[in-house]
């Protein structure tokens, strides 16, 4: 392997040089780009001696050099200029973050070259080495973050250039690691070829596969919740819970990505990765520590538990509407909504344009033995994890308070710990900041999805979506901004859960 990589000893300070691939694209612009200006924006802080004052964010400008690559051939003038635009204005309020902004651009510098030419990464390396070369440097160490924001087509030649040309070859050591984004694969097959062939060129150590929902406050928050309350601990079982639904919906359509969309459809944009990653958060046993990996290892484990899907568990939908885009067939057989009930009583549901965007966990109870207050007619106790918009964790009471006053008359309520309440003044991180934040800061990999479990999540998925592109399963069309299909509502009634009757759940 090229490049020093100490073990166990990797600084988390020194030269830092991270380098976006495809930095022209969506993803770079709308997400990578004000994820590392959030997290270089000085961070407001109060002290009883000063007030309020403004300390260093976590990317230090005596350290960090960024440069955007791509082939668009841009002046690096213009490329600042254009990136200006998604450096989060609404939130720029005072003139030292008005600051922020240009100075973060002064550390980025946009390189022009292809994902497959030699000389082209070869004067990558120099810039890095100049900048590594004008920083004074007390052990000489350096950090090298490569991010590809990159259709997964030029992985494999990206992944050869950096590895031939771009390694850290620091004599005092650093890394160099890499952050790859979402799909990953196809289906198992593919995911093994791919697999191999990053495995041929970088230790699994060196790999970050983002998935930004391991980066949502509240997917974190997951493993506090259950495994540090002692409530929630003896609850948290089959004995109690009757079923597990995981919601995503969107309320618009593939907004300008139909063409990505059309090939890989909402079971593999979607389920396959997001929402898995939150179901192992959810079910998995407690892990032996905190340590990444025994995290990673007790998630495998929830894949490997997931009985196979049956066809009649699942229903799948499309949008009227979606086959009007000229980058889709008219005869699309993709599926924009998916209900589909996993076994151990998980359940999933996906969809896009419908009438609101959430995503959200929602533990159903099993029914109250002996049930002297007749609440089985109103519906059960729910515990809903809001993962956004408006996070929140709260238990529905369905029935279990006394409407307060002289009669013995039970209503509904619940106990709401809705985040914009409790944490007044406290902005919830983007989930990119917090896995870049980790990618050069701890390093650790904990958020971050294995090789092993993606190879078990396609696993479960690969007899299923073959069945879908044949034609075999077909999508049953419904109308844009509606609340979704009634055969996915008869599905999940059927796997048991239980609607509640007129309760709403309001933002504090
Ligand atoms: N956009 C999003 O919201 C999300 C994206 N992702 C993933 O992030 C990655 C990047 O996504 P996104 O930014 O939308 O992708 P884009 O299609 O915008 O591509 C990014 C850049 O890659 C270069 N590129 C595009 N196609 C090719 C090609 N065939 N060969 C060589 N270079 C090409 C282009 O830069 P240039 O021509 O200048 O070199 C382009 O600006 C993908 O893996 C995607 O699946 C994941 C989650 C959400
Ligand atoms: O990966 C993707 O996720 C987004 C939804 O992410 P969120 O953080 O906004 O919930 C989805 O719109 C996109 O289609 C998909 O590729």
């Amino acid at each position: 392997m090229d490049g020093v990589e100490l073990d166990g000893v990797e600084p988390v300070r020194g030269c830092l040089s991270i380098v976006v691939l495809g930095a022209s694209g969506d993803l770079a612009k709308k997400m990578t780009f004000p994820a590392l200006f959030n997290l270089y924006q000085q961070v407001p802080a109060y002290t009883v001696q000063f007030g309020w004052l403004f300390i260093q964010g976590f990317l230090h400008s005596d350290e960090v050099r960024i440069f955007g690559y791509a082939r668009t051939r841009n002046l690096d003038d213009e490329f600042r200029y254009r990136l200006h635009r998604f450096l989060d204005h609404d939130k720029v309020v005072s003139p030292a973050q008005t600051e922020d902004v240009s100075e973060f651009l002064h550390l980025v510098k946009y390189i022009s070259g292809s994902y497959d030419a030699e000389e082209d990464f070869r004067s990558l390396d120099k810039e890095i080495n100049e900048h590594k070369s004008s920083k004074v440097q007390q052990d000489g160490s350096s950090r090298r973050l490569f991010y590809l924001a990159l259709p997964p087509s030029v992985y494999p030649s990206a992944y050869k250039m950096i590895k031939l040309f771009c390694m850290n070859k620091s004599k005092y050591g650093g890394w160099t690691r890499i952050v790859i984004e979402k799909p990953f694969g196809k289906g198992f097959g593919l995911l093994e070829k791919l697999s191999n062939q990053i495995g041929e060129l970088l230790h699994e150590k060196q790999l970050y596969r983002i998935d930004n929902y391991l980066g949502k406050e509240l997917v974190q928050n997951l493993m506090v919740l259950r495994f540090a309350n002692r409530f929630f601990l003896p609850l948290w079982n089959r004995d109690n819970f009757d079923n597990i639904q995981i919601v995503f919906q969107e309320d618009f359509g593939t907004e300008g990505r139909a063409g990505y969309f059309d090939e890989f459809g909402v079971i593999r944009d979607i389920i396959q990765n997001h929402l898995l990653q939150v179901l192992c958060q959810v079910a998995m046993e407690k892990p032996v520590s905190v340590d990444p990996e025994h995290i990673r290892d007790t998630e495998v484990r929830v894949l490997q538990s997931v009985c196979p899907i049956q066809s009649e568990e699942v229903v799948l939908g499309q949008y009227e509407g979606y086959c009007e885009d000229p980058t889709v067939p008219d005869d699309s057989n993709t599926p924009t909504f998916a209900t589909i009930i996993l076994r151990t009583h998980y359940e999933k549901w996906d969809r896009k344009a419908l009438n609101s965007r959430k995503s959200e966990i929602r533990i159903q109870f099993k029914d109250v033995p002996g049930d002297i207050f007749e609440s089985k007619k109103h519906g059960r106790n729910e515990l809903a994890i809001r993962l956004q918009p408006s996070e929140a964790i709260y238990m529905k009471l369905t029935i279990g308070v006394k409407q307060p006053g002289l009669e013995m008359d039970t209503t509904q309520s619940e106990l709401d710990l809705s985040y914009k309440q409790c944490y007044q003044g406290i902005t919830i991180p983007e989930a990119y900041e917090c896995l870049i934040l980790d990618t050069y800061d701890s390093g650790h990999q904990q958020h971050f999805v294995r090789r092993d479990e993606l190879t078990e999540a396609w696993k479960f998925f690969t007899p299923l979506l073959p069945r879908i592109e044949n034609g075999e399963i077909k999508p049953i069309l419904y109308k844009r901004g509606t609340t979704g299909l009634l055969e996915a509502d008869d599905l999940v009634q059927k796997a048991g859960y239980v609607q509640t009757q007129d309760y709403v759940w309001i933002e504090q």
